[in-house]
């Protein structure tokens, strides 16, 4: 028997509770404030608890965004919206719709990354659940106290917080990016936000500042050993299908051997991706695509270098590969036109790679005579860009400023319309900014970045630039698969939201975005969420009916930030 005092009544599309006065106000999900009707007011005993005039939505949204605007700066921005997020969550969300371009920065990429690595000092409330590596036991209880049921949960998003955006090891703030992106499916994919499960698995901090740090709230110990943290992993992923077998497991920010491990363990056996390998992947092949367009280069006949050869660099590199065999190369003579350069430079053979960085090295042969730097201990990008004469350089390590001048001009000294993409979050660790590379290429250059940036005058266009962000396909693919009923997250699903992103690209006239604009991402997440509904059917991993009237349906499931009743039972 549910014995929660709050449900929400699909059929009425009410709220009804058993809750009254304080308690009342105090659930974001009741939570009206001022807006409250009268009615409501008598009926759930709220009189003399709120002051007596009563205001509408619209004008609560613009006091609260004139209380935003008056915060001092972009994390004190953060903490304001999370504490709107904790009272009312219908008006956090009309908000942050109505003012998405400015506020999907704040409440998530670049400005999480603060909240993040400020986490235990800004705390004031919880929100997620906290999983910890010491208490296994107790996974089940803990996702049981969300009070949700088998049928009332459609995403679940968890961190070990292992490799938050490009920031390293934030342990238990890693709870902050399951927090944002979920605030990123609801305000642009209209996942509902009652039917999610933020979550952190606490698997420890190699951060020696935090775990000596007083104030930290994570585990104070170091990460623990593999076979630990499989067990530990296993037992949240059981639970979680258990608990909530219709659920979206989605995994971000965890370290590269982790998450690759997790994704081949699990991937084939639960409705589950990788955002960082899977999102990225796509997201990173619809810029292409839309680059490729208008540099005039057919796909076939591009080539690939890929700064960074980690969970995101493979990620792009796999699902690239996977187009390229699709615009007609072979399977050997696709992967042939990459090539990944990571911590020790350009991967070859004979070179300590990753299981899954290995069919992206390079044969000995080809580089014998390539220069090498010793303090790297091996080829770096300078020399790869030089030899390869690549067509798309795309940035994925992590390290702010590494597209040097030098580096961008060899590149377009050969290349008219080379395809630039530094996808490193956040802004600070973009590998060039886009006033950079346009600048060094007089403005050739087809750039989209992984962090929001504004955009650039060169000459006389003005260059919008697209952010290719995850955030362009996770929403939609997630609210494709929860719409289709899918049973697994297929290959041809991401296919199909990466090429959907694409088509929201109108033009390719000069200074056009590669990608979508964000205030749009609702538009874009709804055609992404259709297309993938339409590719699991073609799966056969559709357990509904997925029809002619997909395109509607899809857009009938988005939630909308509107107050609806709440009815005192
Ligand atoms: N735009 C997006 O949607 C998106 C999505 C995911 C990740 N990212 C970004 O990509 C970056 C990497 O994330 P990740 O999850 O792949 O991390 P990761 O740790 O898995 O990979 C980073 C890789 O960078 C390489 N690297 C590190 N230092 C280097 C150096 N000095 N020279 C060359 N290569 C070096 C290594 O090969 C390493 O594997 C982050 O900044 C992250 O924000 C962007
Ligand atoms: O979180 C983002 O902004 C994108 C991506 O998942 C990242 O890790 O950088
Ligand atoms: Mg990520």
């Amino acid at each position: 028997m549910n014995t929660e005092p709050t449900r929400w009544n699909p059929d009425l599309e009410r709220w009804e509770t058993t809750s009254r006065g304080r308690a009342v106000l105090t659930d974001p999900r009741l939570n009206k404030g001022t807006a409250f009707t009268e009615d409501e007011r008598q009926a759930l005993d709220l009189v003399g608890l709120i002051p007596p005039h009563v205001l509408t939505l619209e004008q609560q949204s613009s006091r609260a965004y004139a209380q935003f605007l008056a915060q001092p700066d972009d994390l004190a921005k953060n903490v304001y919206l999370a504490a709107l997020q904790d009272r009312n969550t219908v008006l956090f969300y009309r908000l942050v719709g109505e003012h998405l371009d400015e506020m999907l920065p704040i409440v998530y990429t670049p400005t999480v990354g603060t909240a993040i690595q400020r986490y235990s000092y800004e705390y004031r409330r919880p929100r997620g659940v906290y999983l910890s590596v010491d208490a296994p036991k107790d996974v089940e209880r803990s996702l049981r106290a969300t009070g949700l049921g088998p049928d009332d949960v459609d995403l679940i998003v968890a961190t070990d917080g292992e490799a938050i955006l490009g920031i390293g090891d934030w342990g238990v703030g890693g709870i902050n990016i399951s927090v944002g992106k979920l605030a990123v499916y609801t305000a642009a994919g209209g996942i509902h936000p009652a039917r999610t499960i933020p979550v952190v698995l606490d698997v420890g901090t190699n951060r020696k500042e935090l775990m000596e740090d007083p104030l930290y709230l994570g585990n104070r110990h170091p990460r623990v050993d593999r076979e630990t943290y499989d067990a530990f992993v296993e037992t949240y992923v059981d639970t979680a299908n258990r608990l909530f077998p219709g659920a979206v497991l989605h995994w971000e920010d965890f370290g590269p051997d982790n998450a690759r491990r997790i994704l081949a363990r699990y991937g084939d056996r639960y409705l589950t991706f990788n955002d960082d390998v899977q999102g990225t992947g796509a997201v990173n092949l619809a810029a292409v695509l839309s680059g490729v367009r208008a540099s005039g280069t057919p796909l076939r006949d591009h080539r690939v270098v890929i700064f960074g050869a980690g969970t995101a660099g493979i990620g792009v590199a796999d699902q690239l590969r996977d187009a390229l065999v699709s615009a007609g190369l072979t399977p050997d003579e696709a992967t042939r036109r990459f090539w990944c350069v990571g911590r020790h430079g350009l991967l070859t053979e004979g070179m300590a790679v990753r299981d899954f960085q290995a069919p992206y090295a390079r044969p000995a042969e080809e580089v014998a005579d390539w220069s090498r730097d010793a303090d790297l201990g091996g080829i770096p990008l300078a020399e790869v860009v030089h030899r390869v004469s690549p067509t798309i350089l795309i940035g994925t390590s992590g390290q702010g400023g590494a597209f040097t001048e030098p580096v961008i001009r060899d590149m377009a000294a050969s290349v008219s319309r080379p395809i630039i993409l530094p996808m490193s979050n956040p802004t600070s660790l973009a590998e060039a900014t886009p006033a950079q590379l346009l600048g060094w290429t007089d403005g050739g250059a087809l750039v989209a970045t992984g962090s929001p940036f504004a955009p650039v005058t060169h000459g006389d266009i003005t260059y919008q630039i697209g952010q290719a962000n995850n955030a362009f396909i996770f929403p939609g693919l997630s609210l494709g698969a929860i719409v289709a009923h899918a049973t697994r997250m297929t290959d041809g699903m991401l296919k199909a939201s990466a090429d959907a992103v694409a088509e929201q690209v109108g033009s390719s006239a000069p200074g056009a975005a590669l990608l979508p604009p964000t205030q749009q991402l609702r538009e874009t997440s709804a055609a992404v969420a259709t297309a993938v509904a339409r590719a699991a059917a073609h799966d056969g991993v559709a357990r509904a009916t997925v029809g002619d009237d997909i395109g509607s349906r899809v857009r009938a499931a988005m939630w909308q930030p509107d107050y609806h009743p709440v009815h005192a039972v």
